[in-house]
């Protein structure tokens, strides 16, 4: 039968080259072929199908969860699949599972924070899953505040162990994901005593990671050992595939030899020593290298959920202004809906291009840090922190709007988008909640300014040393064609936050005690952290653009979007841009109405934009986001295919409607 692409007619408004377009979101033609592959592996496999994991209760949908990663790691074997193929392939089984906490933190706290001895013994057993691990930081009464936790590690020199115990009931170790029912090994985070001494009350040195065996042979708990699931979360299928566990251990022993040495060691005499050249941050590093990875994914997400709206919004039509009776408009076609969508179409296409800056910042930190540079930490940690916090937040808010953008068929399950976002709004909090995470950056950038003369800013803050002129020099656009120009751009960015940055330090500078002042300020402080990462963002995708880019069209595609996404930014933060004086209102109008311009610009590339995603419809899984547009006969296929269609009858209906129906409620 042949096929009917009812998207055939938008598809042919493309201006530019999709084929050349999907190597560019790829990252590279080898990329591509990389995601393609595995997306088609997962997409032909019917072991991986996942339309019915909504209906299932918690215990099927874990059972189903188990089975899908067990074929996973079998075609991993069979396949001879390298780790970066298998990455991929949990990727695109799209549901969250132990092996990603296994591959994900347990592994990297290991490479990262072990001994070249414990890295030789651990990681083999790791990597070929002959143990699982997970990673065991967050408490019940302790999850931003990691300096607060209260698990102790008691060092007995006389037996050469240490003793891990959970002194209270907020000491409980609570979220870890693959804790609760699966993995038989755990990196622990506690506070470490030594000849009764507490180290580090005074900060640095104080928790030091741990790993041990969790549970005998048959998956029992060892003695000392209390563990379990924390229960149901939100949303039917979403992350409740992930058994976050919670721990609790009574004076539970473990060799000396396992905790983990990089950072620091405790003799077999039960002398601490702290490496002088190695900083204590460093056991903060699985956090950093995770923040980084979540950045280089969330683009996906978003752009996911972008595909879904964007597919259905040029195809549903509506009635026009003038006749409310015929419809006749396409969604995508009104004004308000573009205004909508497109930012979000951008934002998928800026993360995408910040998030491959990103891995090159972290690879370069991480090849100095085995050589023992750590100058370069503070800006990854910044640059990771605060790009996890905007693009996890915009992408969550971005999928919600892509909901309600399809109308009332977005809030079905069929749509996609219900358990994509449920899926991801745990990205806010989890890896450092994004609140606390830019209060992060907000220290670096202030501490950047005041020491403005003394220590020359870098990388992501050298803006910082034009302190004078971004201060002194207001905006020159004069027409809306002005607005289209990257420097231009950047440097409204740069001044904003620069401006932004300078005001809260003197502001700071007010307070005799720093502390207090930080956290009085904090929610403006959360302002310049944002002004400062959307700078990042902006001027990563300017830079793209200045790169040679193949393909017909495709760099004027991307240049439209790098502006609906700047201008977007300006519109909507335009009290910051106009309080910090850069610019007048006449200027803020200006951007807002080549804004719209720009708008009109992409709207015959929508779809072509979506499709160079390359997403697979099993990745999609959305009646209305598929790639054939054929959505009104599967929408409603789909309400029949519920099993709640099943009969016209259902439980209770004789017990509970016919007695209202009778009169008989009485006898109830
Ligand atoms: C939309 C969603 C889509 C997402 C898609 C993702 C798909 C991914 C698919 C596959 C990949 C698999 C990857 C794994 C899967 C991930 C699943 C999620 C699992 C979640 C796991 C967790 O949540 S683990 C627990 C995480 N916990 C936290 O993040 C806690 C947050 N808190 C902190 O980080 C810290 O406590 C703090 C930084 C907030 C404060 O610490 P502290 O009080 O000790 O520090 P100070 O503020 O005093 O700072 C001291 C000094 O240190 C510097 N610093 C702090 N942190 C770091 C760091 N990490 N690195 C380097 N330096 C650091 C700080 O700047 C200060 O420096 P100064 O120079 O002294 O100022
Ligand atoms: C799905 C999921 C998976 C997880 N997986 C793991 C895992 O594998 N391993 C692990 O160890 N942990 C894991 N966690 C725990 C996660 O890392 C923590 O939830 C996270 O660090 C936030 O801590 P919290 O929940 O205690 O929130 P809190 O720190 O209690 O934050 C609550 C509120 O207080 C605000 N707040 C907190 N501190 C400050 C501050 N200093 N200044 C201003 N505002 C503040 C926050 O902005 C937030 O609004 C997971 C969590 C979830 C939801």
């Amino acid at each position: 039968m042949e096929l009917v692409d009812h998207l055939r007619d938008e598809r042919n408004k493309a201006q530019f080259d999709v084929e050349a377009m999907k190597v560019v979101w790829a990252g590279s033609p080898q990329e591509l072929q990389l995601c393609d592959r595995m997306a088609n592996l997962v997409a032909n496999h019917p072991a991986f199908e996942k339309l019915k994991r909504p209906m299932l209760v918690r215990k099927e949908l874990f059972k189903n969860s188990l089975r899908k990663a067990a074929y996973a790691r079998k075609l991993v074997i069979d396949l001879g699949l390298s780790e970066e193929e298998a990455k991929w392939l949990r990727f695109y089984i799209d549901e969250p599972t132990y092996p990603d906490l296994h591959w994900g933190m347990f592994i990297p706290a290991i490479e990262g924070q072990g001994s070249e001895e414990q890295k030789e013994k651990w990681l083999p057993l790791s990597r070929n899953m002959q143990i699982i691990g997970c990673y065991a930081q967050t408490e019940m009464g302790h999850g931003s505040n990691v300096q607060g936790l209260e698990t102790t590690a008691t060092f007995d020199a006389q037996q050469d162990h240490f003793i891990i115990h959970s002194p209270t009931l907020t000491s409980t170790k609570w979220w870890p994901g693959g804790l609760g029912k699966v993995s038989t090994h755990a990196v622990v985070y506690a506070r470490l005593i030594v000849n009764g001494e507490f180290h580090g009350v005074h900060g640095w040195y104080n928790y030091y990671s741990f790993s041990f065996f969790l549970y005998l042979e048959d998956h029992s708990p060892l003695p000392g050992i209390t563990v379990g699931d924390v229960g149901l979360k939100f949303g039917n299928g979403a992350y409740n595939t992930m058994d976050n566990g919670l721990l609790r251990f009574h004076h539970v022993r473990i060799p000396r030899n396992q905790m983990l040495m990089r950072v620091s060691q405790v003799s077999r005499e039960g002398k601490y020593m702290q490496c002088d050249d190695v900083p204590r941050q460093l056991i903060y590093g699985t956090m950093v290298s995770v923040r980084q990875t979540i950045v280089a994914m969330v683009s996906r997400t978003l752009s996911r959920a972008v595909c879904i709206a964007t597919r259905y919004s040029a195809l549903r039509r509506q009635h026009s202004s003038s006749s409310l009776v015929v419809p006749c408009f396409l969604m995508i076609d009104y004004q308000s809906q573009q205004s909508r969508l497109f930012p979000l179409l951008a934002s998928a296409y800026a993360f995408k291009f910040v998030g491959e800056w990103l891995k090159w910042l972290y690879t370069d930190v991480k090849q100095r840090l085995e050589a023992n540079d750590f100058s370069t930490l503070p800006e990854a940690h910044a640059s990771t922190a605060g790009l996890k916090s905007l693009t996890t937040s915009a992408t969550v808010d971005g999928i919600e709007e892509c909901m309600k953008l399809c109308g009332g068929d977005g809030y079905l399950v069929s749509s996609g988008l219900p358990e994509l976002f449920a899926v991801s709004v745990p990205a806010c909090t989890y890896e450092g909640d994004n609140t606390v995470l830019m209060l992060q950056v907000a220290r670096f950038v202030v501490k950047t300014v005041s020491e403005v003369g003394y220590k020359e800013p870098l990388g992501t803050s050298s803006y910082i040393r034009r302190l004078n002129t971004l201060l002194h020099n207001n905006c020159l656009v004069q027409t809306g064609e002005d607005w289209v120009k990257g420097d231009r751009i950047v440097e409204a960015f740069e001044a904003r936050a620069a401006r932004m940055a300078v005001t809260c330090t003197q502001h700071l500078a007010k307070f005799q005690d720093p502390e207090q002042g930080f956290s009085e300020l904090s929610a403006d402080l959360v302002e310049v952290a944002v002004a400062h990462c959307q700078l990042i963002v902006v001027s990563k995708f300017v830079e793209k653009l200045a790169q040679d880019i193949p393909g017909k069209g495709v760099k004027e595609a991307l240049e439209v979007l790098c502006y609906v996404y700047a201008l977007f930014l300006v519109h909507k933060h335009q009290g910051d841009f106009l309080v910090t004086g850069y610019l007048t209102p006449k200027q803020a109008s200006l951007a807002n109405r080549q804004l719209r311009i720009l708008y009109s610009r992409l709207r015959p590339n929508a779809i072509a934009l979506v499709d160079a995603f390359n997403h697979t419809d099993h990745y999609l899984s959305s009646v209305v986001g598929r790639y054939d547009g054929n959505v009104y006969p599967n929408l409603y296929q789909a309400a029949f295919n519920d099993p709640f269609n099943d009969s016209h009858v259902p439980d209770g209906y004789h017990q509970y409607i016919h007695p209202i129906l009778n009169q008989t409620l009485a006898k109830l």
